[in-house]
């Protein structure tokens, strides 16, 4: 486990570029010392500005995109297209822009695919899939991904596990079909707290004040139950990147003067 570190900048659009810088310089680093890097993509306002910021960085032709591993922390079990798919919402905002090697990209299958309306087993392919990816060095049935990115929502939810439900409880699964979601739509596929702290580095985005009181839960002891947001971390590091408003509620001695 890592302690959470926070990085607090002016606004939402400057994080996101910030962010974007920043996942720039990893992936090109993980890329020169293993081959390769894995990143794990979220949904929401602040993930897809990220890539959408990404997508207009003067440094982004510094990635070999051919040689990038992309994963879903997350997905709302949607038909194929559907724009509020995380992957269809992915794809407009960076990859459809970008030479990726589609053998490396691994989205979670949509509802009406090849598990029909089933999402238990949508996430169990998607977890034999993690399985396939994993190797040994991994120690565990998921890859040791570089960046997992991850929103959070204004109720501490994370990837699609939310306070209280049986999702952020599950201890031994690493992907879970999700029912009864309190944010829409309600079927859902996760990646599980187990499989999130399986990544290096473990990044939260939050920005806007809607995000100030579950930023200041997570931060300040709450447990996973009851804050998932605090029980995502990485073996490594776990990054807090936030703007004014979503550190509003914070205490000051968390982090350190502006950095904006
Ligand atoms: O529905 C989802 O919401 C969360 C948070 O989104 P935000 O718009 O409040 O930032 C996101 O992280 C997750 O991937 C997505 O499925």
């Amino acid at each position: 486990m890592s302690t959470p570190q926070i990085v607090v900048h002016r606004d939402k659009e400057l994080m996101a570029q910030a962010a974007a810088a920043r996942l720039i310089t990893k992936i090109v680093d993980a890329q020169a010392a293993r081959g390769s890097a894995s990143v794990v993509l979220t949904g929401g306002r602040n993930g897809n500005g990220l890539l959408a910021a990404l997508a207009t960085a003067p440094a982004r032709d510094a990635v070999d995109w051919s040689r990038l591993d992309l994963w879903w922390g997350d997905e709302r079990f949607l038909p194929e297209g559907d724009p509020e798919r995380n992957y269809t919402q992915a794809r407009e905002a960076l990859l459809d822009s970008v030479p990726l090697d589609p053998a490396r990209v691994h989205p979670m299958a949509p509802a009406g695919g090849p598990y029909g309306i089933d999402p238990e087993a949508a996430a169990e392919a998607y977890a034999a899939e993690l399985a396939a990816a994993s190797r040994p060095e991994d120690h565990g049935p998921v890859p040791s991904f570089d960046v997992l990115l991850l929103g959070v929502g204004p109720d501490t939810h994370v990837a699609s596990l939310f306070p209280e439900m049986p999702g952020v409880r599950e201890t031994e699964r690493t992907v879970i079909g999700v029912q009864g979601a309190p944010k829409p739509p309600p079927v859902r596929v996760s990646l599980t707290l187990r499989a999130i702290r399986a990544a290096r580095e473990v990044w939260l985005l939050a920005a806007g004040e809607d995000k100030a009181s579950a930023v200041a839960l997570a931060l300040s002891g709450a447990g996973e139950i009851q804050a998932p947001a605090a029980g995502a971390y990485g073996r490594s590091r776990t990054l807090w990147l936030l703007d004014d408003a979503a550190a509003a509620r914070l205490p000051r001695e968390l982090y350190p003067p502006a950095t904006s």
